[in-house]
């Protein structure tokens, strides 16, 4: 039995999964949490890795894969020393940096022709504009900037050449997913000057690992992607289907076979783990919406999907507009949440809990339509993330979504796709092995509702302006 892990270092948490490399059952898995915040040391990541894989998680393992949150601004001094605590995909400082740049290059057709995506707040190339305009002295000790994903393997790979891939590298705004290629005219531009950027390795290329305490056997990584792309990597989707994650981030995303490109802005033309495309939907909003109203009604989320599922759908008029961390789709960095419809009636916990699991909900059904309206087919729709673990948003996300919802078996599915590359670099075949489904699918029916969609729509118009 040869073993590989899967290390999916996303905003909350590091999770970390051990599987057979031959037909990927799972053998142990471990987690640790990351520190709050939209600006992280790099080390918190490494040492919560460290402590997930404690107490031998790792022993035997041979080859080991991360996945990690997008976008994160990693910036490195000459000697590879971290200059600056990381910007996060959610940091929204840099959402003005992100205007300009669109700006500047001629506006969002322009930024779609050139990298597949228009970039917002949460993109690399906002980030490093921020940092020339507001932290010179950082940005002058910055020779290299590398993601989240690409630094952990590095450290992993014991600080050898830093390498990337596509999926995370297409995160960046100055690398083409269509072209698999940096724009890095489009870096300079943003940055003031050049930078040392990872060198892009190919799908289920293996590097070589340097063996640590914790993993005395580790001698290959792959060369990692984006957390999204690792879940769809982990899932093994297939033409139709589209993820919905209930992460930090809510994300809608497909594999495709063909770069989309989206002028709104909307869906991001990201490439995947495996030579495809990944276009992509996120919002801001998504888990910690129900974290939030359940703290606010005092309740944990047990009771909190109880209050939520013996409401009425559209809460008796109650409309949350779930905004609470700014909104990245749509394009609102400013704005903040919004409880609308509040009658002497209607303001119980049940009807609150309601509205917070159907206004997440509700963005993240406009985000599933984005995907259709740039043609990207939808047979089936896949829930997973934290969030898809509430009862509550497990019912209730078909009838918003007005169509039936699947909800695979509870796994890590971003680590598992990061074993899975990991296996594949192992085995150094020209495909990623074929693993058996991690459990069965449980499908999820519901009468929709597409009058609250629409109360919701009024209310989020309301926030957008005139279009
Ligand atoms: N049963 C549940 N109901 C609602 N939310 C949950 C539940 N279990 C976990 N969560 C939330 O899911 C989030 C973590 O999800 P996860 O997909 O691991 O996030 P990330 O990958 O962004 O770190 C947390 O905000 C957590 O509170
Ligand atoms: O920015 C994006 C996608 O473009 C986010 O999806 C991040 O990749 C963070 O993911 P989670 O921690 O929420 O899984």
């Amino acid at each position: 039995m040869r073993l590989v892990a899967g290390v999916d270092s996303s905003t909350q948490s590091t999770k970390i999964v051990v599987r057979r490399a031959e037909d990927g059952v799972l053998v142990r898995s471990a987690r640790a949490p990351h520190p709050e915040g939209t600006e992280v040391d790099p080390e918190a990541w490494w040492r919560a890795l460290e402590e997930a894989a404690s107490g031998g998680l790792l022993e035997g393992v041979e080859a080991v894969a991360v996945a990690a949150q997008q976008h994160g601004m990693v910036a490195l001094d000459e000697s590879g020393k971290v200059v600056r605590p990381a910007l996060l995909w959610n940091d929204t400082r840099s959402a003005g940096a992100a205007a300009d740049l669109v700006a500047e290059l001629g506006g969002p057709e322009a930024w779609v022709r050139a990298v597949g995506s228009v970039p917002v707040g949460s993109f690399t190339v906002s980030k490093l504009r921020w940092l020339a305009e507001h932290e010179p002295g950082a940005a002058e000790r910055t020779a290299s900037v590398v993601l989240p994903h690409d630094w952990l393997t590095w450290r992993l790979t014991g600080g050898a050449e830093p390498v990337t891939d596509r999926g995370d590298a297409s995160g960046t705004g100055y690398y083409s997913a269509a072209d698999g290629a940096y724009r890095e005219d489009l870096l300079r531009a943003a940055f003031g000057r050049g930078l040392g950027v990872p060198r892009v390795g190919a799908p289920g290329e293996a590097l070589e690992c340097a063996p640590g305490p914790g993993w005395p056997e580790l001698r290959v990584a792959g060369v990692g992607t984006g957390d999204n792309m690792g879940a769809a990597l982990g899932l093994g989707i297939g033409p139709g289907d589209v993820v919905v994650s209930v992460g930090t981030s809510g994300t809608a995303f497909a594999s495709v076979g063909a770069p989309v490109a989206d002028p709104s802005g909307a869906v991001a033309g990201f490439a995947d783990a495996a030579g495809g495309f990944l276009p992509l939907v996120c919002t801001l909003n998504a888990a910690r919406v129900l974290d939030a109203g359940a703290a606010a009604l005092g309740v944990g989320h047990a009771r909190f999907d109880e209050l939520a599922l013996s409401a009425p759908p559209g809460a008796e008029g109650l409309v949350l507009l779930p905004y609470l961390e700014g909104e990245r789709t749509p394009n609102l960095p400013e704005a903040r949440g919004r409880l609308d419809g509040v009658t002497v009636g209607n303001m119980t916990p049940a009807n609150l809990a309601r509205a917070f699991v159907e206004g997440m909900l509700c963005g993240l059904a406009d985000a599933v339509d984005a995907l259709v309206d740039n043609g990207v087919p939808v047979e089936r729709v896949l829930l997973i993330g934290g969030g898809a673990r509430s009862e509550a948003v497990r019912s209730i996300a078909p009838r918003v979504f007005g169509r039936p919802v699947a909800v695979p078996a509870e796994s890590q599915y971003v680590a598992d796709g990061a074993a899975r590359q990991a296996a594949w670099a192992l085995s150094g075949a020209a495909e990623p092995p074929v693993w058996g489904a991690a459990g069965g699918v449980e499908v999820r029916t519901g009468e929709p509702v597409p009058w609250v969609r629409e109360r919701y729509a009024e209310v989020r118009a309301g926030v957008e302006g005139p279009a």
